[in-house]
């Protein structure tokens, strides 16, 4: 796991299983569910993802080289839905969003993120949205609040460029004035500079060259570059137990970890920096800018049901039954998650509109839901999380009987689709 730092889980090696999976049970080509037939035998019980799912050659396994952690991900174009497509349950109105305050995080692995924290009107948990990158700001951040000081716009995070000891102003257009620099309006979209400023990791105040930072609206303008494509998106679904307490039961602290690890990818085309705009020294790799995205992490323990629903279910799953049922035999929907919340904090980060997102899942009915009533938001490209284990073929990722059973249910009742087909 170590070319795989955690952003959000523990970073050590994963916990083997209890029960851990020879190289050949996992190539075994048959499945097998019958738990009367694992007691009888008195044998470990068999894997029970069908090779069908498990294609020996992944979209991204290349066994000559090994895995290229280093490349942006291939991902599959999503068309338009049509109206018979279009089954998930969607509010008819999203709720209302508000994103309270954000803070700069350094990470384990040197790159930086932004947490947003946001509130909303649908219900009283604190959903969070983790910014990669310069280029993705909150709307309903950034608007000038009635009667705040300077203090209280940096105090919340809004602010671009980088908080210093003795900063006094929240916009570069009020340091520059300050400084005494001329005004140099460029108009239209901000320099390449001053949006690299925006979330990154800038040392110092910024430069009395950038440009305004503040639109006619009063908010603060960014955009994401056209050169970079449709940015990523994943919507994440708290999982205390595989996010913070290492279970081996599901792969989804390995998801959000991969997720932002993609995030953190230099950006693939040479995008304009600061430095190619100033005709100074090229920036070196550690320092260009990435193309970012965004993890929106709504907080959804269990696909809805709470945790202490999920660990039921998980005594159920023990005494036998798969995670759609045991969800069903506590009286709860296999799935009870929603997506309006993410589809209006998109919405608020300014990726909603024709360019569309590149969504990182296997989950069908994320890439509809999350679309919002109105195709608010359009899925136009659609990442496939893989399982490390597949990926690697079995050297890295979370492994066990109880994975694998998770993977399987996944595939078979929740119609998940774990390759590029
Ligand atoms: N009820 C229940 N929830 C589970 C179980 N295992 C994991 N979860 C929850 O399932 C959710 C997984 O969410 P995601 O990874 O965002 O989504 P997904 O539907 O798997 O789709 P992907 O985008 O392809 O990963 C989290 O809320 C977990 O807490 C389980 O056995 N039972």
């Amino acid at each position: 796991m170590q070319e795989y730092p955690a952003h959000a889980s523990p970073a050590f090696t994963p916990i083997a299983s209890p029960h851990p999976t020879s190289a050949r049970e996992r190539t075994v080509s048959y499945l097998k569910l019958s738990h009367d037939d694992e007691h009888n035998n008195n044998a470990p019980p068999p894997p029970l993802i069908s090779p069908a799912f498990t294609p020996p050659q992944t979209p991204f396994h290349d066994d000559s080289t090994g895995q290229r952690h280093d490349r942006q991900p291939r991902s599959i174009p999503v068309s338009s839905p049509t109206d018979s497509e279009r089954q998930p349950n969607l509010l008819p109105q999203l709720p209302h969003v508000e994103c309270q305050v954000r803070a700069r995080i350094p990470t384990t692995t040197g790159q930086e993120m932004f947490l947003h924290l946001y509130h909303n009107s649908a219900d009283e948990k604190e959903h969070l949205a983790i910014v990669f990158g310069p280029h993705i700001r909150s709307k309903s951040l950034d608007a000038p609040r009635p009667g705040e000081t300077e203090r209280d716009r940096m105090i919340r995070g809004a602010y671009v460029g980088t908080l210093f000891p003795g900063r006094t102003h929240s916009r570069v257009e009020q340091i520059r004035q300050e400084s005494g620099a001329a005004a140099k309006k460029t108009g239209g979209r901000p320099s390449a500079g001053y949006l690299s400023g925006l979330n990154g990791p800038g040392q110092g105040p910024p430069s009395p060259t950038m440009s305004s930072d503040v639109s006619a609206e009063g908010g603060i303008d960014s955009s994401y570059p056209e050169e970079l494509g449709p940015p990523m998106v994943r919507i994440h679904s708290e999982c205390y137990t595989g996010e913070t307490v290492w279970s081996a039961r599901c792969d989804c602290g390995e998801q959000l970890d991969e997720a932002a690890r993609l995030m953190s990818l230099p950006a693939p085309t040479p995008i304009t920096t600061p430095s190619s705009e100033n005709g100074e020294q090229p920036l070196p790799p550690s320092k260009l800018p990435s193309c970012g995205g965004v993890i929106i992490y709504l907080r959804q323990e269990g696909r809805g049901i709470g945790l202490k629903e999920k660990l039921k279910a998980y005594n159920l799953q023990d005494l036998g039954h798969d995670t759609m049922e045991a969800n069903i035999l506590l009286r709860h929907p296999g799935d009870a998650r929603s997506y309006g919340l993410a589809t209006a904090m998109l919405m608020d980060l300014g990726l909603d509109g024709e360019r569309g997102i590149k969504l990182l899942t296997n989950n069908p009915e994320k890439v509809r839901a999350v679309e919002g009533p109105n195709r608010e938001v359009r899925v136009v490209e659609r990442v496939p999380m893989i399982p490390l284990a597949w990926k690697t073929g079995g050297k890295e990722g979370v492994q066990g009987v109880e994975v694998e059973r998770y993977i399987s249910t996944k595939i078979e009742k929740f119609k998940h689709m774990f390759s590029s087909g």
